[in-house]
């Protein structure tokens, strides 16, 4: 500690639970006391230059235009700090939804309060605030594609490549605001430089986003990686990679029953059948929770001002913009997708490159499952439809009796021919 006080220079404050569904107590601890508590030990510190918080582009999100400002939240941080201390946890759980309001998760409601408690309490401290988006794999440093956490859309590429994931509930054309992570590491270093060295006045805001320089799409963001899940695919994958956004709850509900659970299902019977442990319906069951909290952000579009990115861009020697470089302008997004997906495949699922056309042949395989269990399927419906109906049977005879009449005129043709 006494190290930390005496020699710290700049505090780049990044920890937190970024856990959408973590109790109210546990996400007041992480992003609400644990600022409150490191913004005490920064005013400590003699030789300090800079302190930056990083917070998150959606800590407004219950607005839908983003300023470079701190909002007020409802309740002051502090009594809901103070509030933790006394009330029970039954409690807590209780009176959440009405304590976040109009924020979908605990997360983003603790997270706008950080932001609060650092406007509140930076005292004399020089203080710079960093939103990012979306954060995804590298685009550049230290290569292409590089992850290490399924948060995000990472553990959805997963499940849309190893073909769980069919559906999702999401609006094509809704802007997809992701921000490459060295994006994100080189805007906060120059944060870092610019809050030290020409000491701000007041608190900046800098929105770490791409949507205003290089707006994508989360259609075009779909399509990419399905594109890419076809040409190198994942290995030993449940289903061939194909997935849709689905618009309403109907669809979605349709989606659900027919593409998420019907195969889990049968899968798991066959598993039991054949003696083993059953265990897609739970992984089905984990994924669907898992999607419908990340739901809420591939429904809505977020525009975010970013004139103090934008200022800090200027601010930067040619040869910083270059090694620190945060212009997404410059980002080629299906290039940057497909990386992400390989960078998925090779960091995340640790598979390697010379197991690809071994993956190829098993959807090709899955294809003609497919194909064989959709014919079967067919003729059992069929089968049911002419035991019951006239009219199915009246229509199958015509068929049949077409049929016949098609060979026999071919085949009397052919022998005229000879
Ligand atoms: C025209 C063609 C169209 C084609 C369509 C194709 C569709 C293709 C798909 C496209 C992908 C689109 C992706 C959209 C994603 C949008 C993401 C938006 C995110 C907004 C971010 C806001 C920015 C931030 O500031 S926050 C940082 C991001 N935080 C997170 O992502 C955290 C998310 N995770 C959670 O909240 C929890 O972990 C939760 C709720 C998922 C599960 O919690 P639970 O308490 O049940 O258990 P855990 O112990 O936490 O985890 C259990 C288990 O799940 C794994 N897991 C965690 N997160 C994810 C994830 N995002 N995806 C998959 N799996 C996840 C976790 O690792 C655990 O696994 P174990 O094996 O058990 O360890
Ligand atoms: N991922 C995203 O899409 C976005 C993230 N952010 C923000 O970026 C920051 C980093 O997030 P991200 O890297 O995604 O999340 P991770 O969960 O990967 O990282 C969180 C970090 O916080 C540390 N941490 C958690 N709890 C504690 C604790 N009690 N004491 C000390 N350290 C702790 C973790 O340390 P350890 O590894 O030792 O557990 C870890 O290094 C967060 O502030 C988040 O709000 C903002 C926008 C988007």
């Amino acid at each position: 500690m006494q190290e930390l006080l005496s020699c710290t220079n700049v505090v780049f404050h990044c920890a937190a639970t970024v856990r959408f569904n973590d109790s109210l107590r546990h996400a007041v601890q992480l992003n609400v006391t644990a600022t409150q508590k490191l913004l005490l030990m920064a005013s400590q510190m003699p030789k300090l230059e800079a302190f930056i918080h990083i917070s998150t582009a959606f800590s407004n999100c219950n607005l839908q235009h983003i300023d470079e400002v701190i909002y007020p939240c409802p309740v002051e941080p502090k009594k809901i700090i103070d509030s933790m201390e006394w009330l029970d946890d039954a409690i807590v759980e209780e009176i959440t939804p009405k304590l976040i309001r109009d924020w979908p998760n605990t997360y983003t409601y603790t997270k706008a309060l950080g932001e609060m408690v650092v406007h509140q309490e930076s005292g004399n401290l020089n203080i710079a605030i960093v939103r990012p988006s979306i954060v995804g794999a590298t685009w550049q440093e230290p290569f292409p594609g590089w992850v290490d956490n399924v948060n995000g859309p990472s553990g959805l590429i997963i499940a849309t490549g190893k073909g769980f994931l069919r559906a999702l509930r999401g609006a094509p054309m809704a802007v997809a605001d992701l921000i490459p992570v060295d994006t994100v590491v080189n805007l906060t270093l120059a944060v870092g430089w610019y809050t030290a060295v020409h000491r701000p006045k007041s608190t900046l805001i800098y929105h770490c986003t791409s949507s205003n320089f290089n707006p994508c799409h989360w259609g075009k963001m779909g399509f990419q990686i399905l594109a890419t899940c076809e040409k190198i695919p994942f290995e030993r994958a449940f289903r061939r990679p194909y997935a849709d956004f689905t618009t309403n709850t109907i669809t979605t509900q349709y989606q659900n029953a027919v593409s998420h659970w019907a195969p889990a299902i049968i899968y798991d019977l066959y598993l039991r059948l054949t003696g083993r442990k059953p265990r897609m319906t739970k992984l089905m069951n984990r994924l669907l929770r898992t999607v419908s909290v990340l739901e809420y952000f591939v429904n809505r579009s977020w525009e975010w001002s970013t004139n103090n990115t934008e200022m800090l861009m200027s601010e930067l020697s040619p040869e910083d913009q270059r090694v620190f470089n945060f212009d997404v302008r410059q980002l080629n997004w299906l290039e940057y997708i497909e990386n992400y997906v390989l960078g998925v495949k090779k960091y995340l699922l640790k598979e390697d490159m010379a197991g690809v056309p071994e993956a190829k042949q098993h959807l090709r395989r899955l294809r003609n499952i497919h194909y064989l269990f959709n014919t079967a399927l067919f003729l059992i419906a069929w089968r049911l439809l002419i035991a019951r109906s006239q009219m199915a049977r009246n229509v199958w005879l015509f068929i049949v009796s077409l049929c016949y009449k098609c060979i026999s005129y071919f085949r009397a043709s052919s022998s005229l021919k000879a």
